[in-house]
Parts: structure tokens; C-alpha cells; sequence
């Protein structure tokens, strides 16, 4: 994997330029923001080539002239948009703004889950509590929220969620299949989006999702109508707790973005519940965006952006880790990688392990 962080290259006025982006990034997020929401990207979109004035985006769009100039000025310094004579036309990075799906589901989590919590960063670094997630409320983390959180803030949370983890469930299901296991336990499966997967594309396997109450509560719902789901079932465990047990007869286990909601000392701890709850034969998937592990620089920095949202709004102890950090504590519990795959969809690493007696 590439080294991406190794040299500092720049000179001198590359680098004061890139601390003034730095010093006014919050601006060019929140006009780029503004600049979809109120359809003034959208009309230019429309305008393709041509473009338009300030003042025929504002007939267009209802935003006052004051507002587009503002907005779009802005979105120069940032190249969502450039100049072609008096008219502004949407440039490629605004292409992507307005209709790539990754980057809306990106700008909807840090605008609706993220953008006001993220105040508290510092008080979350020296607290090791989610200090941001008081904007939503009175909770210790983001998980028992989750059913509850407000809109818009819930839907981006579950699109930011399930856009990644989907994305990687196809090419994830016939590794896990290699070793034809029966019954699976997902631990924390949230709304069950991977066990339909698994019974949709396989005419026998069993699914047990293991989540908090709140969780499970959901996915009854969330499997209502839809084909073989009678081979899902939910078990509410709290798997923080000292007496939490996992259900028995499972032959393999699953864990997809789940390790990365725990510190370190909680992930031994989860981890070797695992173990004791695998059959000698069985194995475990772990299946995790680790930031060393990404096949593009700015998918290591969406990576690392996303360790600061555990930090500030979720838990204040977790992060996306480095593999290598999590094999050290997989290799602690007991375990044995016996398989890795990566760029698994996007980003995601696939681990597979047993027990190492095994
Ligand atoms: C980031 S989501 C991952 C969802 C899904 N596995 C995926 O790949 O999209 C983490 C899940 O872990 C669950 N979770 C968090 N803390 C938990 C705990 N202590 N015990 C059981 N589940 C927990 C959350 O409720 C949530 O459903």
C-alpha cells in the first residue's frame, strides 16, 4: 500500500497557501453547501458549457443577486465553479459535488451528524467523552441515539453508513461463503441490511444479528416484506457488558464497521467473547476501512475525518484504526489471520481468522 504521509515537499508559499485553506475551510464547506442546497449548482449544471450571470441564476433560482455572488465567489476560490467571461460555469470538482453519490453522502454526514458537534473536538480530546453529541441530545454515545437521532441528522447517518458497507457486501459474501458456514452471527448488524443480503443470495444460511435493543427493535421492520427473512433473527446483547454472551450453535462470525466503535481495551475484550463463542472449525470476518489500507490518498483522509466523528460524536474512544494495530489485539484474543483482502468495495479490508488452538 502506498506510503502517502513520508515526505513534506512543498515550498514555502504552497505551504502558507495551504494553511490559509486549512484557516478557511470551514467557509468553503458551508458555502458549497449552500450553493447546492439552494440550486444554484443544479442550474448551472443545466447551463452546461454556457453558463450563466449572477444575475440570470438568480432569476433561475430565487436566490437574491447579493446571495448568488457571495455563494459563487466563494465556490471560485474553492473550483466548484469557474469564470467564463461575466458567467459562472460549474466546474468538474462541482460536477461531483452535485451528482456523485459518495460525495453526498460525505457532505450530508458532516453537514447534518458532524458540522455543529465538531466545536467540541477539543473538549472531546481531553474529556474521552463525545462532548459534540450534546447537540442531539443527553447521550453517553451515538448508538442507543441512533433510533431517535433528528432529522435530517438520522438519514445521513444511515446513508453515510449503509453506502459504504453496502458497496462492499458482494464482493465480502463469496469469501465468506468459502468455508460453507450455516449459521452466522452478525454482531452489531443495525438494521439487518448485511443478514438480507446473506439470505437473499443463499438458500441456506441462517443469520443471527446481535445489536443493542434499540437495534433490534428496528430490524423486525426492517426485514417486513422482504424474501427469506425468516432465516434473520435478533438477539439484543450488549457486548460492552461483563456477562454478555453470544448466541451458541453459530459456525462463523461477522463483524462489519463494528470494531472501529471501540478503544482498544474494549476490542480485546469483544474479541475474545468472539473466540469463546467460535467453534474450533469456525471462522471470524472482520471487516474494517483501516486508514493505512486505502488505495487513495483522499480516501485515507475521508478515513481519518471519520476517527475525529467517534471522537466528537460517537463514543470519544474509537477510531478507524491502523491494520496493524488491529492484528496486534487480534493476535492478543487468541486468534490467527488465516486471510486478507483488500479494497473490498470501497476501502474495506476483509479479515478472516480463527482460533489459533484451532
Ligand atoms: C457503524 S454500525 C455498523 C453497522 C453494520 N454492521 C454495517 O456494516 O453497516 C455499528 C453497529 O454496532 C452497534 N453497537 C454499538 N455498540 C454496541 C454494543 N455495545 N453492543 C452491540 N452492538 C453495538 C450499533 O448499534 C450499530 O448498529
Amino acid at each position: 500500500m502506498p506510503d502517502y504521509y513520508s515526505n513534506d515537499e512543498r515550498s514555502a508559499l504552497e505551504a502558507r497557501s495551504e494553511a490559509q485553506r486549512i484557516a478557511f475551510a470551514p467557509f468553503i464547506f458551508q458555502a458549497t453547501i449552500a450553493a447546492r442546497n439552494l440550486g444554484l449548482l443544479k442550474a448551472l449544471y443545466d447551463a452546461r458549457e454556457v453558463g450563466l450571470s449572477a444575475e440570470e441564476l438568480s432569476e433561475e433560482t430565487s436566490v437574491s443577486v447579493y446571495g448568488v455572488k457571495v455563494l459563487l465567489d466563494m465556490g471560485l476560490s474553492a473550483g466548484i465553479v469557474w469564470k467564463k467571461e461575466t458567467n459562472y460555469v460549474l466546474s468538474k470538482t462541482g460536477f461531483f459535488i452535485l451528482n456523485d453519490p459518495m460525495t453526498k453522502v460525505n457532505l450530508d454526514f458532516t453537514k447534518d451528524v458532524c458540522y455543529e458537534g465538531l466545536n467540541a473536538l477539543e473538549a472531546s480530546i481531553k474529556s474521552g467523552k463525545p462532548e459534540g453529541l450534546k447537540v442531539f441530545g443527553d447521550w453517553p454515545t451515538i448508538y442507543p441515539a441512533l433510533s431517535s437521532l433528528p432529522e435530517p441528522a438520522q438519514s445521513s447517518w444511515f446513508g453515510f453508513d449503509h453506502y459504504y458497507s453496502d458497496h462492499s457486501f458482494p464482493e465480502a459474501f463469496p469469501i465468506v461463503l468459502t468455508h460453507r458456514p450455516k449459521t452466522l452471527i452478525d454482531i452489531g448488524g443495525n438494521t439487518g441490511q448485511w443478514a438480507r443480503y446473506c439470505v437473499e443470495n443463499d438458500d441456506e444460511l441462517k443469520v443471527i444479528v446481535v445489536d443493542l435493543p434499540e437495534q433490534i427493535d428496528l430490524l423486525q421492520e426492517s426485514m417486513t416484506g422482504h424474501a427469506a427473512t425468516d432465516r434473520v433473527s435478533g438477539r439484543a446483547v450488549n457486548m460492552l457488558e461483563s456477562g454478555a454472551t453470544l448466541p451458541s450453535g453459530a459456525d462463523a462470525i461477522w463483524m462489519s464497521q463494528f470494531l472501529d466503535c471501540f478503544s482498544e481495551a474494549q476490542i480485546l475484550d469483544i474479541l475474545k467473547k468472539c473466540c469463546n463463542a467460535l467453534p474450533e472449525n469456525g471462522y471470524l470476518y472482520i471487516m474494517e476501512t483501516f486508514w493505512d489500507r486505502q488505495p487513495f490518498e483522499m480516501a485515507a483522509l475521508s478515513v481519518n475525518a471519520t476517527s475525529l466523528y467517534f471522537t466528537v460524536m460517537a463514543n470519544g474512544n474509537s477510531r478507524m484504526y491502523h491494520s496493524s494495530d488491529m492484528k496486534a489485539l487480534m493476535g492478543e484474543a487468541g486468534l490467527t489471520v488465516t486471510r486478507e483482502v483488500d479494497n473490498v468495495g470501497l476501502g474495506h479490508t476483509l479479515i478472516e481468522c480463527r482460533r489459533v488452538s484451532a
